[in-house]
């Protein structure tokens, strides 16, 4: 018999066993517990012997982070995502067995992963492995919260599966995650090339927005660009994680792996958290850098505060996400003001949006109705879509979406990718845009996104 930390793995399976030979299904057995402290990111490196696909997951406020092993299910959806994956999901809870020995809200069946930023968009030069919308369920996954440290072992069981094999493989390779070597950073891998795509094309085109705005009834549009780079050695997404993790405070740090690349970032910008039905959405547009000294910072946070274009950038995300929230829930709290939200290397306006979820929607009934928000594609909605789908050459794929977990109960939390990357050996591609509205400056615009990259540029050592 094989025992982990007090739990019989051998036993849960025989027992799921049984359960799979009445049914006469292949179940997913979820078996998680709590573990000695392990570090996250070594146990994110040894991952990397066991299966292609890593998946990683840390709040803003790193207190609720998941590192993902291998898929033991994707969920893929390439239309009506939403709906798909919520209808999905819940067809395959329903046939999960899930055995838990711990206290954590963080751990059992999670689902990780993302949404397009435009579904329409169908070419996918770019974003190879990224096709629709995605979402796995690791095979091990690490949880750490306020409670500690948990795994969760996800593998499938059917009516004619070897228990007693399976349940040795899964002790061995659970070891190996649990005991991982030490990591220490393989150094720094210089950039070699840095390219920005058509800057003088994206400044014509900022140009572009600000005259139709003046002739459409169309008041902000969100315009992106693309900065490829290039690095000495293939990347090491672990260490990237670390830089981003020590240096990106306030942010959502993530990272998805698919066919070889990895999608990885770190964003300060939250889409919508759900939890037993309070729901927290945050407008955050608007946007400044940080100053040299204190004074100086303070100054220009102040000035960011009383910016009458800056401020009708923010206020429009404020309307659409009010007008959203209140489609499907019931005391919105909106404070009148915005606030400075900081950053390592600039300064944001930020709104929180707090709420109770009416009853029957869920987290991702939220996303679908948030997403894109003018933060991110411009306002109104389908007008703004629309120009990007004529104008924008970048193929934006997961940037700029949703991408985050939910649970079996449909808990969880997306942030807005933004600040990222899609890197694939040592060659890389940066996104960031900005939010164009009628009082636009093309230079400054470019300016804005030109910082916007720095996050990531100095993760990748530049
Ligand atoms: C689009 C991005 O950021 C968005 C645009 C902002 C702005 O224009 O002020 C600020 C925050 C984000 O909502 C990006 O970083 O790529
Ligand atoms: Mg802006």
């Amino acid at each position: 018999m094989i025992e982990t930390q007090g739990i019989n793995i051998e036993g849960v399976l025989t027992a799921a066993l049984k359960q799979v030979q009445v049914s006469k299904t292949a179940s997913l057995v979820s078996i998680s517990e709590k573990i000695n402290k392990v570090d996250r990111l070594s146990f994110f490196a040894a991952g990397k012997n066991l299966a292609k696909n890593r998946s990683f997951w840390s709040n803003a406020d790193q207190n609720v982070c998941f590192v993902g092993i291998g898929d033991s299910y994707t969920l893929k959806a390439e239309r009506h995502s939403y709906d798909t994956v919520k209808a999905e999901w819940k067809k395959l809870m329903e046939r999960t067995i899930i055995k838990r020995h711990d206290e954590s809200a963080n751990t059992g069946p999670i689902a990780i992963g993302g949404f397009p930023f435009d579904e329409e968009n169908e070419t996918y030069q770019l974003w190879q492995g990224f096709e629709g919308s995605q979402f796995r369920i690791p095979e091990y996954m690490l949880t750490v919260d306020e409670n500690g440290y948990f795994l969760t072992t996800n593998t499938w069981i059917d009516p004619h599966s070897n228990v007693g094999k399976l349940a040795s493989v899964l002790h061995e390779e659970r070891n190996m995650l649990l005991n991982p070597p030490p990591q220490r950073s393989e150094g720094v891998n210089p950039i070699l090339l840095k390219h920005e795509v058509d800057p003088g094309e994206w400044k014509n085109l900022v140009r572009e927005v600000t005259d139709y705005i003046d002739n459409h009834s169309v008041e902000k549009i969100v315009l992106a660009r693309e900065l490829q780079v290039e690095l000495r050695k293939p990347c090491n997404i672990t260490d990237v994680l670390r830089q981003l993790l020590t240096n990106q405070k306030n942010s959502y740090v993530f990272a998805w792996e698919s066919e070889g690349a990895c999608f990885i970032g770190a964003s300060p910008e939250r889409l919508v958290q759900v939890k037993n039905n309070h729901l927290l959405s945050t407008c955050l547009a608007g946007t400044a850098p940080r100053g040299k000294t204190t004074e100086d910072d303070k100054q220009m946070g102040q000035a960011l505060l009383q910016d009458k274009k800056n401020r009708e950038e923010h206020q429009i995300v404020v309307n659409m996400i009010r007008d959203a929230v209140l489609s499907c829930a019931h005391n919105v709290q909106i404070p009148e003001q915005p606030v400075i939200y900081p950053l390592q290397n600039l300064q944001h306006l930020y709104t929180p949006v707090r709420a109770e979820l009416k009853h029957g929607y869920t987290l991702l009934d939220v996303v679908k109705k948030l997403h894109p928000t003018p933060a991110l594609s411009g306002f109104p909605q389908n007008e703004s879509l629309s120009f990007l789908r004529e104008h924008e050459t970048l193929e934006r794929g997961w940037y700029g979406a949703p991408i985050g977990w939910f649970n079996r109960s449909f808990n969880g939390e997306f942030a807005v990718a933004i600040r990222s990357g899609l890197i694939c050996d040592e060659k890389a591609s940066l996104f960031a845009g900005c939010g164009v509205v009628k009082d636009s400056d093309p230079e400054m615009e470019y300016e804005e996104t030109k910082i916007k990259f720095t996050p990531m540029l100095e993760a990748l050592g530049g």
